[in-house]
Order: C-alpha cells, then structure tokens, then sequence
C-alpha cells in the first residue's frame, strides 16, 4: 500500500491513527479549542436526537472524554435542561489539563455535580471513557463508578456516548474483558455515539454495532458540524495506509441497456453433497448459493451436486433458469466458481482440481473446513496466489469458528479482534477474506480492510452464509480470467453490502428465510 491512499468509503482509524490527528490539529488550534467542539457537538446532537428531554443525566470520567461530558453539560443546561453530572472521583491524580479547565466552567456555569445519580432521567450522555480506556487494565471499576456504569448499560432511556460506549475497545468492538459480564445482550433503550474526530473500527463490528447504536461524526472542524456516519459527504480524501473504510453503499452503476447474458459472466457452483452418498443431504446449500448467483445477477448460473450422477434425478426446488451438469462440465465453465457450499467429505476430492484451474473462486462451508484440515490443500491455495495472473482471485468466507480452525486458533481469539484475524489469513494466504457476523470484516493481503454496515439478526438464521458465497459468485463472475484481488476488492464489498442490504430494507412483518433472501438479491446501482 501507498503511504495514503483516496478512499472512496468513510475511513475507519485506529486509536494511535486517531491520536496522530488529534496531535496534529491541536498543535493548529489555541488551547481547549478541541473539547469546546466536542461538547458543542454533542450538545447540539443531543438536543437533536432527544429534543423533549428535560432531564440529562451526564455522567463524566476523570480523563477528556469526561472533559467533553462536563463541556456539554453546560451547553445543555444553558439550553434550558435540567443538568445533573456524576464526575469520577480522581483518586488522588490531578485531571488533565483541557479536563480540568472544563470542570472549572461547569463548576463557574453552576452545573450541579454530585455521586448521586438523578432519581430520573430523559437522556444519559454517556462520557465515562473513551478513547483513553486501557485494554491492559483489568481493576473493575470501583464504587459509584461501578453503579453509574451498570445504570448506564441497564437503562431503557436513550443514551448518547461520546467518542465510544464506555467500556468498548474502539479498536475491536470487543468489551473490556471484566465489563462483558456486567453488560446484557443488548441495549434496551436506544443509543447513539458521536465518535470524535475520526470514525473508529470498533463502532461497527462484533458488540460495537449494538451499543454504540446510530453513530455519528464530529471531525472538529471549523464550522464543527456532525454527520451520521451512512450519510458523511463523499469521500476520496487521503488516509494513512492501513486505514480501515466502511462500506456504506454498492458502488457500481447498473450496466447499459445495451447489453447480454455474456457480460454479467457466468456462475458454477460445486457442493451439496448428495443424499446418495452416506445419506445426509445437504444438497440445500448449494441450492441457495445457486439461487443467490442467479438472483444477484450472473448470467448463466450451473450447478454440480457432490455425489450425483447424471442419472440422479434432479431435487425439487431448483429454479428452472439453473443447470445441473456434471462436475467436469461446471469446472470447465469460465466465470466465477463457488465452492464448499454444503460441501461434507467430498469437496476435498475436488478442491486440488478447482484450486489449480478456477479462474474467481469463492471458497465456503466445507471447502474451508477441507483446508484447515489438509497442509496439502493450503499449499495449493499458496501456490494458487503465486499463479492469480493464470487463474484469477481467491476468496475465502469463514464464520469465526471457520476461521480459528484455519488459522489455528479459536473462536474467542478471532472474535476478540475480528479485524485482526481476518487481515492475518488475508495475508498469510494471499486471499480476499469475509470473515461474517455483525459488522463482516473484508481484508486483502496488502493489510487493507472495510467493515461492512448493512445487515442485522435477521441474517442469523440457517443458510444465509451460503446465499452470500452466491452473490459474492455473481459480482466477482464478469472479471476477465487472471484478474487480480485488487480488481475483485470493490465487487466484492457491494456483493457483502447488498447481501446484508437486503436483510436491512426486508418488510419488517415478513419472515425472512435464506431462500427469501436469495431471490430478493439486487445487482448493485
Ligand atoms: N484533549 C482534547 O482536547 C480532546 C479529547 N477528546 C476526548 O478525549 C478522550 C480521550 O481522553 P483521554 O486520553 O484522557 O482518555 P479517556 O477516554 O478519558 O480515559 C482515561 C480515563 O479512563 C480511565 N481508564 C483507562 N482504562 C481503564 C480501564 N481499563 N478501567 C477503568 N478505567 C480506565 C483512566 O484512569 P487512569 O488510568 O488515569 O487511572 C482515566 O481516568 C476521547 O475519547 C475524546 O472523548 C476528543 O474529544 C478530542 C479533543
Ligand atoms: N447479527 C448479524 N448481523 C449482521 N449480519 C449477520 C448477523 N448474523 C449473521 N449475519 C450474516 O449472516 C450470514 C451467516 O452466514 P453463516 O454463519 O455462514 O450461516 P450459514 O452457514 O447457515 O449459511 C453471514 O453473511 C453473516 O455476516
């Protein structure tokens, strides 16, 4: 990757990235300019997402993020609120500097502050930590802070947090390690973030998405405004290499009218293992990848059942428009090939074969569960990338246990940071890796990475994964044989975005099923 690079989605910075800027526009701006826009920002978002509330509670930590809380809370009151603040007892350390000017102004503007929380409140503003909250530290928090911190997980009021949900990590959406527990499922009142000066990884992925809620923006810029995060102006502004982006639309436009089957390439699906061979079909899977290519928009859409025979009579719900043909057929077609979907035992068989020859390949189910488990198959896949001007890109779509078993490790550790894992199989196997769940992370082998924004629960129902291995088929099958991973990036991020799109945009009244989701599948425009 280049130093910087023209990102076409919102950047997603790391906390050291984030700090870089921080530095560098405060050494621009006389003293305390940043946290004055950052409470003038959060009040002003306050006031415009709970416009009614007459009681805010603000609850303030004993470092800047609190400093941004106690600068809010003195726009809010001077809008006429009724302001109560909790601030964190310092334990004896002085507080940092800008912190400690803000405190001096609320203290001057009257703002009541006690360890009391209000009896009542319309609205938390959430300012305990943020980007300062320490993964390394493992003292649960002690005393009242303790109390404030479960009201704040527990309320069914709105809250609005500043920077990040006290007690996430920005960098991986996971929670503190002795905070999960005190933490439910999820959040019963709505939440919003207003994350300062740049849009961090965490907010979007594994317990990010839930409790950081609708999250907004505020760069701290002159004028000072905020954008929610699916609506910032264009991008295509520089960011660091290694600056993560979040995808927030598909970005091609529709093909011109002018056009034929032949352009939108061609789609074989190879799994489903047959009934036939032990007895356990799961010839479902594959269907639904089949359906999902079909839908998304692939021109021709041809279909192998592991274990079938020409003479196997063809399974009930197989849309007309799909092929079924033998497995030499379906290898030889040109286009994309999606394979391991509802794979068993036998995909191992063909994967040496589709590994060499492929031209895009995505690689699902079975299929990575056969590479985990053979060295054999791995240097295949590496000696696959070595040759991609041959035969075209990989990818590879595991779930996080998908991906512990490929990479040696378990689901906790690839969950604890998603965006870790998946940039390590990006590179260690020179693939394209979507690696699923709330907020899917895609990487690439130079170290590059987006986290998707669309989708929700309703993806988790059974073979969903499988429809997405489809789509991905569709958008990846018009490239040109030998296409590099660097050309298959943007097709495959509106492949995932317009796959958890669909999910988003479903009637709410209706129950959604993986083969529902497949047929309702769009090309992207
Ligand atoms: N400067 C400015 O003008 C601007 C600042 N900005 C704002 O500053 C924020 C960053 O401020 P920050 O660096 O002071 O850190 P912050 O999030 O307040 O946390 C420190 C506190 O947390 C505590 N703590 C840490 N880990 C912990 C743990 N595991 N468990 C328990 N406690 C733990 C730590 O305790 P200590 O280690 O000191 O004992 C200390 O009290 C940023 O998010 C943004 O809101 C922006 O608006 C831009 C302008
Ligand atoms: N809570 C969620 N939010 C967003 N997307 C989700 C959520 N749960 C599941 N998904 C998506 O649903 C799909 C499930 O895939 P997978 O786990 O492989 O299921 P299956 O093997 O049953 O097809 C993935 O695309 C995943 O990202």
């Amino acid at each position: 990757m280049p130093a910087t690079a023209a990102l076409p989605y919102p950047a997603l910075l790391s906390s050291d990235q984030v700090r870089e800027r921080e530095q560098a526009l405060a050494r621009t701006l006389p003293h305390y300019s940043l946290m004055a826009r950052a409470g003038a920002a959060t009040a002003r978002l306050a006031l415009a997402i709970a416009p009614h509330a007459r009681h805010i509670w603000v609850v303030c930590g004993a470092g800047n993020n609190g400093g941004d809380g106690l600068e809010a809370a003195i726009h809010l009151q001077a809008a006429g609120k009724t302001v109560h603040i909790s601030l964190q007892p310092s334990a004896g350390k002085a507080l940092p500097t800008d912190a400690a000017h803000a405190l001096q102004r609320a203290q001057a503007a009257g703002v009541p502050i006690s360890d009391q929380p209000p009896a009542h409140f319309d609205l938390a503003i959430d300012a305990l930590w943020g980007m300062g909250l320490r993964a390394d530290r493992s003292t649960p928090a002690e005393g009242p802070v303790r109390a404030w911190l479960q009201r704040l997980l527990d309320t069914d009021r709105d809250v609005l947090c500043i920077d990040t949900p006290s007690g996430l990590l920005a960098d991986t959406g996971a929670w503190l390690p002795w905070l999960a527990p005190l933490a439910p499922q999820a959040p019963r009142g709505r939440r919003v973030t207003l994350s300062m000066l740049a849009l961090k990884p965490g907010l979007f992925t594994l317990q990010g998405r839930d409790w950081a809620g609708e999250v907004w923006l505020a760069p701290l810029l002159a004028q000072n405004p905020v954008w929610r995060c699916d609506q910032m102006p264009a991008a295509g502004i520089d960011a660091p290499s290694g600056t993560g982006q979040l995808v927030t639309q598909a970005q091609t436009p529709l093909p011109t009218h002018n056009s034929h089957k032949g352009l939108f390439g061609d789609v074989a699906v190879i799994g489903g293992q047959s009934a036939s061979h032990d007895g356990q079909g799961m010839e479902g899977a594959a269907m639904l990848a089949a359906s999902a290519a079909l839908h998304a928009g692939a021109g021709r859409v041809m279909l192998h059942l592991l274990g079938s025979t020409p003479a196997s009579p063809r399974p009930a719900g197989i849309a007309a428009d799909i092929m079924l043909r033998s497995l030499e057929a379906t290898r030889a077609l040109r286009g994309s090939l999606v394979c391991g979907c509802g794979g068993g035992s036998l995909v191992a068989g063909v994967l040496p074969q589709v590994l060499q020859h492929a031209g895009s390949l995505v690689l699902d189910a079975d299929a990575l569960n056969a590479l985990a488990a053979q060295p054999a198959l791995q240097q295949m896949l590496q000696r696959r990338a070595a040759q991609a001007s041959s035969t075209g890109p990989t990818v590879l779509t595991p779930h996080p246990l998908e991906l512990a078993r490929l990479l040696d490790s378990s689901t906790e550790q690839v969950q604890r940071d998603r965006i870790g894992a998946a940039r390590q199989a990006a590179q260690q196997w020179q693939c394209l890796v979507v690696l699923k769940g709330s907020g899917s992370i895609v990487a690439a082998p130079d170290g590059r990475y987006a986290i998707n924004h669309s989708g929700n629960a309703r993806l988790s129902i059974g073979g969903t994964g499988d429809v997405l291995a489809g789509c991905i088929g569709a958008h990846l099958a018009a490239l040109p044989p030998g296409s590099s991973w660097a050309e298959a990036w943007q097709p495959l991020l509106n492949a995932v975005w317009l796959h958890g799109h669909a999910a988003d945009t479903w009637p709410p009244a209706r129950m959604l099923t993986a083969s529902r989701l497949a047929r309702s599948l769009q090309r992207p425009g």
